[in-house]
C-alpha cells in the first residue's frame, strides 16, 4: 500500500492555480526528494499534505485512506504526519526530553520516559536529555527536530529545507545519518529543498516540479540522465545545448562534428534535434598549432576541485567542459563528446 497518494490535485489561491492536476505516489519506507525553483509550489503542497488546506479538486490519500478532497479534509493532528522545518521549530523553554516528549499522548510516564530515550539513543544525543536548544549545536537541535517527529510513530514524515541552516561541514555527515535513521524506522518522507546535492544524498527518487506540476520522477541517476524534457535536463545540472540534424538511428551532424550516439535515436533523418549534452560528457584536447579549421579556444576555467570547469569558444557560442588539465586562455583546442546516450529534444523541448 502506499504510504502517499495525491491524484489530479489543483489548488489556487484566488485565481491562480498553484497546483494544477498534480499527481505523486511514496511507497511505503520509500524517501522522495521534491525539488522545483522557487514559487512552484512545493510549500502549498506541504501544506496540502499535512490538511492545512483543502484541494479544489483532486485527493491526497494515506497508508490507503482519503485524507484530503475538495468534499472533506481530516485535521492535521489526526493525519500521523510529522514535519522538520529549517528552523527546527524546538520550544525554547523545554529540554531535550520535554520536546521529544511533546507530542506523545496516552502514554504512561514510564512507557514515555522509555519512548524518550530510545528517541536520543536513534538520533544519538543520549546523555543530553536535560540541556535547553540554545545549549546545542544547528545540527543535535535538528537532531531533536527527527526524534520528536518519530516518537509518534509517524505515517510520513515531511520534511521543509531541513538541512539549510547545518554548517556545511557537518550537513553530509548529518543528511547520511537521518537517512539511515528512517530507513531503520521504515518511515516514509517527502522532503524539499532546493538543493539538488542534498536530494540526491538523502532520497531514494526525486519528484521534479514546475509550475504546480510534477514533470519527472525516478531515481536521481536516470532523471539526471534521461530527462523527459528540457526543463527537467536543465534544472537538473548544468548542460550544453546544440542544433543538430539526425543523419540515421545513430548519428547526428552537429557544430562539434557527427556525434555518435550509444542508444538507437528516435528520429526520422533530417529531423532537426536539440542536443543536450553534461560537461563531463565533453572533452578538449589541445591543438598543438593554430588551425584556422578548428577555431575552438580556451575562454575560462575555474578550480572546482575534482576537476576544471572549463569556457570553450567555439563560433561565437560557449561551451562547459569539465576537464582536468590546466589550459590557459585562448589555447586552442578540439573538442569531443564521449561515447554515452545522447539527449535529444524536439522543438517543443521534449526528449525524443
Ligand atoms: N497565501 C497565499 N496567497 C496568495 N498566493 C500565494 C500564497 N502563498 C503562496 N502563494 C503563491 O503561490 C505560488 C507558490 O508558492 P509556494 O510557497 O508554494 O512556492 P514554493 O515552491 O514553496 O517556493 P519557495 O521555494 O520560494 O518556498 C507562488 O506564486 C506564491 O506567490
Amino acid at each position: 500500500m502506499k504510504a502517499l497518494d495525491i491524484n489530479h490535485l489543483c489548488y489556487s489561491y484566488d485565481s491562480t492555480d498553484v497546483l494544477q492536476e498534480l499527481n505523486l505516489q511514496i511507497e511505503a519506507g520509500e524517501i522522495v526528494c521534491l525539488l522545483g525553483r522557487s514559487g512552484c509550489g512545493k510549500t502549498t503542497l506541504l501544506k496540502a499534505i499535512s490538511g492545512l488546506i483543502q484541494p479544489d479538486e483532486g485527493y491526497i490519500a494515506l497508508h490507503g485512506k482519503t485524507v484530503s478532497s475538495s468534499k472533506e479534509v481530516l485535521p492535521p493532528e489526526n493525519r500521523g504526519i510529522g514535519m522538520i522545518f529549517q528552523d527546527y521549530a524546538l520550544f525554547p523553554h523545554l529540554s531535550v526530553a520535554d520536546n521529544i516528549a511533546f507530542g506523545l499522548r496516552n502514554l504512561s510516564q514510564s512507557d514515555l520516559q522509555k519512548r524518550v530515550q530510545e528517541m536520543l539513543e536513534l538520533v544519538n544525543l543520549h546523555g543530553l536529555d536535560k540541556r535547553y536548544p540554545h545549549e546545542l549545536s544547528g545540527g543535535q537541535q535538528q537532531r531533536v527536530a527527527i526524534a520528536r517527529a518519530l516518537a509518534n510513530r509517524p505515517n510520513l514524515l515531511l520534511l521543509d529545507e531541513p538541512f539549510s541552516n547545518i554548517d556545511s561541514q557537518v550537513r553530509q555527515r548529518l543528511i547520511r545519518e537521518i537517512r539511515d535513521i528512517l530507513k531503520q524506522q521504515k518511515v516514509a518522507a517527502l522532503f524539499v529543498t532546493h538543493s539538488r546535492e542534498e536530494g540526491f544524498a538523502f532520497a531514494d527518487s526525486v519528484a521534479v516540479m514546475h509550475e504546480g506540476k510534477i514533470l519527472q520522477r525516478g531515481r536521481s541517476f536516470d532523471v539526471y540522465n534521461q530527462p523527459s524534457c528540457r526543463f527537467v535536463a536543465e534544472f537538473m545540472g548544468a548542460g550544453n545545448l546544440l542544433q543538430g540534424k539526425v543523419i540515421n538511428s545513430h548519428q547526428i551532424t552537429t557544430p562539434l562534428g557527427i556525434v555518435e550516439s550509444s542508444t538507437k535515436v528516435y528520429a526520422q533523418p533530417e529531423t532537426t534535434v536539440e542536443l543536450f549534452i553534461r560537461p563531463q560528457m565533453l572533452t578538449v584536447e589541445k591543438c598543438e598549432c593554430d588551425d584556422p579549421a578548428d577555431p575552438a579556444f580556451i575562454r575560462h576555467q575555474q578550480f572546482m576541485g575534482r576537476s576544471l570547469r572549463t569556457e570553450v569558444e567555439l563560433e561565437n557560442k560557449l561551451f562547459v567542459v569539465d576537464n582536468v588539465e590546466v589550459l590557459p586562455e585562448k589555447t586552442p583546442v578540439h573538442i569531443h563528446v564521449k561515447d554515452h546516450a545522447l539527449v535529444l529534444f524536439n522543438e517543443q523541448g521534449q526528449t525524443i
